[in-house]
């Protein structure tokens, strides 16, 4: 099969991966922010440049730290399971709630766990909702294949 530009698929698949690169961008932005406004810094030269101290656990800038990590435990995994099941030739309105839906559970992980902190299972239900998806993708891209091995 041949990937065309003009599939709504291959679109979706461009629009929300790049909608998540530059979320992650955010949170890295959001972590400088942070850090500025509490005046704790990972490095001497850092804290010296801006008058603040060393400090490793500062529980605000520990938070939006987590919530990167989180990113990149799931978003690379979006990045490369979307594309492979792009692929397999799945149908564009699908393909694209798919994406659409794991996108808008990454920006609302974030939401929920970096900028306005609330309780559980709000969280759990943002990170779910991508697992999901990824693991779907995954288990669709190895059954697809696997039969032509
Ligand atoms: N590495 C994660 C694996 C499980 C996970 O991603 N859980 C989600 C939903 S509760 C989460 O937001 N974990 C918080 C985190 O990764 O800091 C962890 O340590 O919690």
């Amino acid at each position: 099969m041949v990937l065309s530009l003009e599939d709504p698929a291959v679109r979706s698949y461009i629009v929300y991966s790049s909608v998540l690169a530059l979320k992650m961008l955010g949170v890295a932005t959001l972590t400088s922010l942070t850090r500025g406004r509490r005046k704790v810094f990972a490095n001497a030269e850092d804290a010296k440049a801006f008058h603040g101290k060393i400090k490793m656990d500062d529980p605000e800038v520990e938070r939006v730290r987590r919530a990167h990590l989180n990113d990149l435990e799931n978003i690379p995994a979006f990045w490369i399971l979307g594309a492979l099941y792009l692929t397999t030739g799945p149908a564009g309105a699908w393909a694209t709630l798919l994406f659409r839906l794991a996108a808008a559970g990454r920006v609302l992980h974030t939401l929920v766990y970096a900028v306005v902190p609330l309780p559980q299972p709000t969280r759990a239900l943002a990170y779910l909702v991508p697992y999901g998806i990824n693991v779907y993708m995954g288990v669709q891209v190895v059954l697809h294949y696997a039969t032509a091995l």
